[in-house]
């Protein structure tokens, strides 16, 4: 499904991958996080082969699913993260002003409350590279602008970020990766 796609991220940068559905947007970052086999290729993160365990203790990826376990709170399901990554759950969850529900079972939050929720964990895993399939996906303007305040304190740090979407994304000065499989990659 994917052929000849090169891609390569320096320190502080976010690529945005867009194409039309089922052009391989989300089969790649589940490549590149180690989700899903690949034939043929390579993927190294400064200098660390892709798909071993130290490896993917530098990304940090959001589905289109959000992964929260419906009868845990939201401090629960995000625990283990700040386990691995050593960030504090409740700085996460007042950045995505969830605080206030963070005892509640998670099937009792809405879908945006819900993405709110799995972007926490993303900011909790504390990795270089950040990589978001579709991440405003049910947000408001609002938490879409937190979104983007978040995304751009990674990538002052010298995170990296990147991100598939079909919207436009507060991800000032990012690249773009357009995926067309019939007739090829493009950068633009
Ligand atoms: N395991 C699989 N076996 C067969 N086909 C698959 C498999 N996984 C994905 N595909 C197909 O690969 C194509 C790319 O899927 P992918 O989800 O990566 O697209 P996308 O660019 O993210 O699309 P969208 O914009 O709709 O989210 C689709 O046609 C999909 O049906």
């Amino acid at each position: 499904m994917l052929d000849q796609v090169s891609l390569a991220l320096d320190r502080g940068e976010a690529l945005l991958l867009t194409g039309p559905n089922g052009a391989g947007k989300s089969t790649l970052l589940r490549v590149l996080a180690g989700l899903c086999p690949f034939q043929g290729g390579s993927f190294t993160f400064e200098g660390r082969k892709g798909g071993t365990p130290e490896q993917a203790l530098d990304i940090a990826y959001l589905g289109h699913l959000d992964a929260l376990k419906p009868g845990l709170t939201l401090r629960e399901n995000l625990a283990l993260e700040a386990g691995i990554g050593g960030g504090t759950c409740d700085d996460a969850l007042e950045a995505l002003d969830l605080l206030a529900l963070a005892d509640l079972p998670t099937r009792l939050l809405s879908a945006g409350q819900k993405r709110r929720g799995a972007f926490a964990r993303v900011m909790l895993r504390q990795a270089p590279l950040w990589l978001l399939d579709e991440p405003s996906l049910g947000l408001d303007d609002n938490a879409i602008a937190t979104l983007g305040t978040l995304m751009a304190a990674h990538r002052a740090a010298g995170g990296m970020i990147i991100a598939t979407t079909h919207v436009v994304l507060p991800l000032p000065e990012s690249r773009r990766f357009v995926l067309t499989p019939q007739e090829g990659s493009t950068w633009i």
